[in-house]
């Protein structure tokens, strides 16, 4: 049966237009909704009667403006509502889709009939909260005065959602405990790698005699875990194991760059040589070795559509599960461990070349775009056709 197309008006505090902005996330949620739910229009990123200080936080440095610009959203939030609520009345909206930015939907009030639905990888909250938050070190004075003010406004802004949709179990359930929000609201729908889906690749043989080639992709070395990823490198070579270490993203600092080290420092996946680049370091590679701290993590996504195995942290919400896409080690776990468990695959290459199908076989039925468009779109169109029989029964 052909469903109706929804018509969608998108918020989010930036443009998806601009591919690069949310690691990409943005401009992902968008053209999947575009492509499996409806036709989607971008309601602006102004401020309306506050739009002058939305361009002074704009104009400060990064690191202040990375502050103060949301919670100056939830401060402002009545009079940036209404140039958004002008909006929903004239376009006919049977959706409003908010994605990442919380505080750009706090204190929209929709019209009559149409669902409110948001997904994030954080909220500021939980993420603070979070053995993630928890280590990095808080340097804005103002923020923890503001924590509790926070909170009430993230309760507030969740409270209007129709459908909250988390890209993985540690945020949905932060959610349901720290706000009580009820569980038919919320779901679980994985986000995707941000990678056209590769050609199946034969599994690369795992053997003692050949160079065993670890990966750490991020722009972030120490919040990605890459010194640990080198450790784990050296803790092999140290067993006899000719290990290497490639690093996408960023420039490891000196004392962690040797002859085993290829540093590849940015790629634009948008630059085909790049791409190609980028393509060939996940295709020749045999982990993933990422002990990061971080809500999400797109890496792990594009890992799994290489089949290639991940090994990482317990921590936040990284998509990886044991024994299926690789192994998430208990917090505190450090090289010797993420080497022992190369060693017991390198000792076992049958379960290696299982490990690389399943996380495979996970990017295409889970951590890809188009199931997580299909499955939000099931959920819109129960979530449209549930809020018009309420409306029809109260007009009855
Ligand atoms: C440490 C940290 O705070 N991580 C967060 C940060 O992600 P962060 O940007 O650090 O990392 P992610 O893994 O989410 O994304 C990285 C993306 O950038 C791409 N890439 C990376 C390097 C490079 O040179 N070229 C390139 O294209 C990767 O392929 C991937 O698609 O924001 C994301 C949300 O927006 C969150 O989900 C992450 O939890
Ligand atoms: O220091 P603080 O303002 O409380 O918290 C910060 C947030 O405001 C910011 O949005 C985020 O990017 C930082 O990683 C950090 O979590």
């Amino acid at each position: 049966m052909t469903r109706e197309r929804l018509r969608i008006a998108y918020l989010c505090d930036m443009s998806p237009l601009d591919r690069t902005l949310y690691s990409g996330g943005n401009a992902r949620i968008h053209d999947a909704l575009q492509k499996h739910a409806g036709d989607v229009t971008i309601l602006p990123q102004t401020w309306a009667r506050a739009e002058p200080v939305r361009r002074l936080i704009h104009a400060m440095p990064e690191a202040l403006n990375l502050r103060a610009r949301w919670r100056a959203q939830y401060a402002l939030r009545r009079v940036i509502a209404r140039g958004i609520e002008a909006e929903l009345q004239r376009g006919g909206y049977d959706v409003l889709f908010g994605a990442y930015a919380l505080h750009a939907l706090a204190g929209v009030r929709t019209p009559t009939g149409m669902v409110t639905a948001f997904t994030s990888d954080a909220t500021q909250t939980v993420y603070r909260l979070s053995e993630v938050g928890r280590a990095h070190k808080r340097v804005f004075v103002v923020g923890p005065l503001l924590d509790k003010w926070v909170e009430r406004r993230e309760r507030a802004a969740l409270a209007q959602a129709d459908l909250l949709l988390w890209p993985s179990a540690w945020l949905k359930d932060a959610v349901t405990a720290r706000y009580g929000v009820d569980p038919g609201r919320n779901h679980l729908v994985p986000w995707g790698a941000n990678i056209a889906t590769p050609p199946p690749a034969a599994s690369n043989t795992l053997r003692r005699d050949a160079p065993v080639r670890l990966l750490v992709i991020g722009r972030n070395w120490s919040a990605k875990g890459g010194p640990e990823a080198f450790d784990t490198m050296m803790e092999l070579r140290a067993q006899g194991v000719d290990a290497r270490l490639t690093v996408i993203g960023c420039q490891p600092p000196r004392v962690h760059c040797n002859a085993h080290v290829t540093v590849h420092s940015q790629l634009n996946k948008a630059v085909p040589a790049d791409l190609a680049q980028f393509n060939a370091a996940l295709a020749e590679a045999h982990f993933m070795v990422m002990p990061s701290f971080e809500s999400y993590g797109f890496a792990f996504c594009e890992a799994a559509a290489h089949g290639l195995p991940s090994l990482c942290l317990r921590v936040g919400g990284v998509p990886v599960r044991d024994g299926i896409t690789g192994h998430a080690l208990p917090p505190g776990a450090d090289a010797a461990d993420f080497a022992q468990k190369i060693l017991g695959y390198l000792d076992d290459p049958a379960s290696y070349a299982r490990l690389c199908q399943s996380a495979r076989e996970e990017f295409k039925t889970q951590l890809n775009w188009d199931s997580w468009g299909q499955t939000t779109a099931d959920l819109l169109q129960e979530a449209v056709a549930r809020k018009r029989d309420g409306s029809s029964d109260t007009a009855a």
